[in-house]
C-alpha cells in the first residue's frame, strides 16, 4: 500500500483508525482513533477497565477488532495494517513487539539465554534451517555473534550484567521487568508495546525502569507504546498521552495538557459529568491552599 493511501505523514508510526471492539454484548472499544509518532514514548491511560489492554490486544494480533483500521508505517516508509495480520507477522514483518501485565520470562533459562532466544528466528534464518548451516557454512556464525554482541548491549541497557548467568526466575520482581524489556528490544522492533511495566515496582526499580525507557527511546529509536497507571511514570516520561475511559478517548495531549483536562481529572476520580466543575474547584482550591 502506498504512503498516500493512508495519509500518514512521515513521522507518524503508528494509526488507529475508528477502532472498535464489541464481546458479545459488550462494547470494549467504541471508535477509537489515535495517532504514535516515531520515537515518542506514547502512554494510553484510563481507569481500570477502561479497554486499554483490550486495544494492544488489537494491535498486537491478539484479537481481531470488531472494526476499524490499524496502520504501521515503518522507518523504511512500508506500512502494513495490522488488522489485517496474522499476530506472528505482526511481530516478525511489521516489527511490533510487547511485554504483558504478568511477567512471561523463561525462568528456568539464565538472564542470557533468555535474550538469545528471543533471537531464534534470526538465527535459523541464518543456518538456512540445515544442519550445515548451524555447524559453520554460510552466515550462522556470524549472526550467531551480532546475536550475542546484541544481548550485551542490552543486558548493559538494562543493568543486568552481573546476573547474566543467573536464571531469569531468580531475579528480583524489578530486573525481571527490564528484563522482559530487553527481552522484546532484542527483536530489534520499530514499536514497543508495554502493558503496565511498572506494576508492582518499588520507587527505586520505578527509577531504573524510567532510564530504561528513555534510554531505548534516545539510542535504539524504538518508539514505545505504554499503558501505565504509575502517574509518576507517566507524567515523567511520556512525550504524549491518549486517556481512554468506557472504551472511548476523553483526552489526548502532552502530559500537561492531559493532567489538566477537566475529563480526565473527573475519569479518575469517578464522579458525573455535571460534577466536573465541583471537581476542578475542589483541585484548584487544593493546589492553592498547599502553595
Ligand atoms: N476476552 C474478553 N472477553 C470478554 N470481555 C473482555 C475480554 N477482554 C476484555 N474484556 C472486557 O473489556 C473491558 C476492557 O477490558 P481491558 O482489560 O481492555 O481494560 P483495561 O483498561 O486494560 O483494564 P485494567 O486497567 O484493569 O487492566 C472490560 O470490561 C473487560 O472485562
Amino acid at each position: 500500500m502506498s504512503p498516500q493511501e493512508t495519509n500518514m505523514t512521515s513521522d507518524t508510526l503508528l494509526k488507529v483508525e475508528h477502532l472498535s471492539m464489541k464481546f458479545g454484548g459488550l462494547m470494549a472499544i467504541n471508535d477509537f482513533s489515535f495517532e504514535a509518532k516515531r520515537g515518542d514514548i506514547t502512554a494510553l491511560i484510563g481507569p481500570n477497565g477502561a479497554g486499554k489492554t483490550t486495544v494492544f490486544n488489537c494491535i498486537t494480533g491478539f484479537y481481531k477488532p470488531t472494526m476499524g483500521m490499524i496502520t504501521l508505517k515503518q522507518k523504511s516508509g512500508k506500512e502494513f495494517l495490522l488488522e489485517r495480520l496474522p499476530d506472528f507477522r505482526i511481530t516478525k514483518e511489521a516489527r511490533v513487539a510487547r511485554t504483558f501485565q504478568n511477567i512471561r520470562l523463561f525462568s528456568g533459562l539464565t538472564v542470557l539465554e533468555n535474550l538469545l532466544v528471543a533471537q531464534h528466528n534470526k538465527l535459523m534464518k541464518a543456518s538456512g534451517y540445515t544442519v550445515m548451516g548451524l555447524v559453520g557454512i554460510g552466515p550462522y556464525r556470524a549472526e550467531a555473534k551480532n546475536a550475542i554482541e546484541l544481548a550485551r548491549h542490552w543486558l548493559e541497557k538494562a543493568d543486568l550484567m552481573d546476573r547474566a548467568d543467573d536464571p531469569a526466575g531468580d531475579l528480583p520482581y524489578g530486573a525481571q521487568r527490564r528484563l522482559e524489556i530487553a527481552r522484546a528490544m532484542c527483536t530489534e522492533p520499530e514499536l514497543l508495546c508495554l502493558d503496565e511495566p511498572a506494576a508492582g515496582l518499588n520507587p527505586r526499580e520505578s527509577a531504573a525502569l524510567n532510564a530504561l525507557l528513555r534510554s531505548i527511546r534516545t539510542d535504539s529509536g524504538t518508539s514505545i507504546l505504554l499503558i501505565e497507571h504509575d502517574m509518576s511514570v507517566v507524567m515523567e516520561i511520556s512525550d504524549h498521552v491518549v486517556v481512554l475511559e468506557y472504551g472511548q478517548k476523553i483526552s489526548d495531549g502532552t502530559p500537561d495538557e492531559v493532567k489538566n483536562d477537566p475529563k480526565v481529572i473527573a475519569a479518575y476520580l469517578g464522579v458525573e459529568d455535571e460534577e466536573v466543575e465541583e471537581v476542578i474547584a475542589a483541585v484548584e482550591n487544593l493546589e492553592g491552599g498547599s502553595h
